[in-house]
């Protein structure tokens, strides 16, 4: 048996079709929503990531707003950074990438962030909502990743009530956030976190009808320690060194092998990653509808 993809490049690509009409709407209202990056340091991966952003909002018609800083910024001048585009009309919403260099304060800069302009929806107010709300839709920002996961789960029509899921990797953009959407009722799933201090994974994975592997370890989940037919979001991006050609690469967290045993698997990349950039341009879009006083829902 070999496992059904869960195409996130077309899924992303119909979700932005959709959004192009909203943005449509809004600049008939004389409205242009406008994303915000801020980058700190010179990590090849985040510059990927946010020149693929920046790409999308050029594509749909979304302003950019890029703020790239050198990686030995201090904390006072980062601050400030955030304080502008807090206060800059331009700008709808914006995201910092993670994580921040170690001399730097992440909870403070998360925090400083204005709650409506949390792109990320990882803002400690924003996720204090996800915490609270178990039943009604929020009038905040999702985080992308978990939200992106959910969306490329229900546009395949697969539904996660009831069933066990398995969060390998509690990272604060993914792991963590994760299961306060997987647990809301509108989704119903049983949600386990295993981390680097659980004790025999293999015995999780093993019951997991679903596994969200973001660890951020190349290959770690393989075929046999799959329960067959499970569906498996391959989510962990990490640079390696190719051993053949001895050239950088991105791995994710799941065998290749893992393919003949799933039901579901998400590719990586063509996976997570663009439905989490789809996510992104969505979060944006619905606070400049938010601003402009449109009701989304
Ligand atoms: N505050 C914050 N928010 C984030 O959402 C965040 C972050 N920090 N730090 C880094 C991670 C990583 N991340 C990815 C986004 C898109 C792809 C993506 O689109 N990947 C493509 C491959 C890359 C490409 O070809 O464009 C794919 O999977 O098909 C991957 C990874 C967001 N992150």
């Amino acid at each position: 048996m070999s496992a059904q993809i869960l195409d996130g490049k077309a899924t992303a690509a119909t979700i932005r079709s959709e959004l192009a009409d909203r943005i449509g709407a809004l600049k008939s209202k004389g409205i242009t929503p406008g994303l915000g990056t801020v980058l700190v340091g010179d990590d090849p991966g985040s510059h990927t990531y946010v020149t693929a952003k920046h790409r999308d909002c050029e594509q749909l018609g979304i302003n950019s707003i890029r703020r790239d800083l050198p990686g030995d910024i201090t904390q006072e001048d980062l601050e400030k950074v955030i304080d502008e585009l807090n206060d800059d009309d331009a700008t709808t919403g914006y995201i910092v990438q993670l994580p921040l260099p170690p001399h730097l304060d992440e909870h403070a800069i998360l925090e400083r962030m204005a709650p409506g302009k949390d792109a990320d929806g990882l803002h400690p107010t924003n996720l204090g909502k996800l915490v609270l709300n178990v039943k009604d839709r929020l009038d905040s920002p999702l985080p992308c990743t978990p939200n992106g996961i959910v969306e490329l789960l229900l546009r395949h029509d697969i539904h996660l009530k009831g069933k066990n899921v398995l969060v390998v990797g509690r990272g604060v953009t993914v792991g963590r956030p994760l299961g306060l959407l997987l647990t809301r009722k509108s989704i119903n799933a049983t949600v386990t976190l295993a981390h680097t201090g659980t004790v025999d994974l293999p015995r999780h994975l093993a019951v997991a009808d679903v596994v969200v592997a973001a660890a951020g370890m190349p290959g770690m989940i393989t075929a046999e320690q799959l329960k067959p037919g499970a569906i498996v979001l391959d989510v962990g991006v990490t640079r390696v060194i190719d051993s053949d050609t001895g050239k950088a690469k991105l791995s994710g967290d799941v065998a290749k092998d893992a393919a003949e045993v799933a039901g579901w698997l998400s590719p990586n990349p063509g996976g997570v990653g663009p439905m989490t950039r789809a996510m992104l341009l969505s979060n944006v879009v619905e606070a400049a509808e938010r601003q402009a006083g449109i009701s989304i829902r």
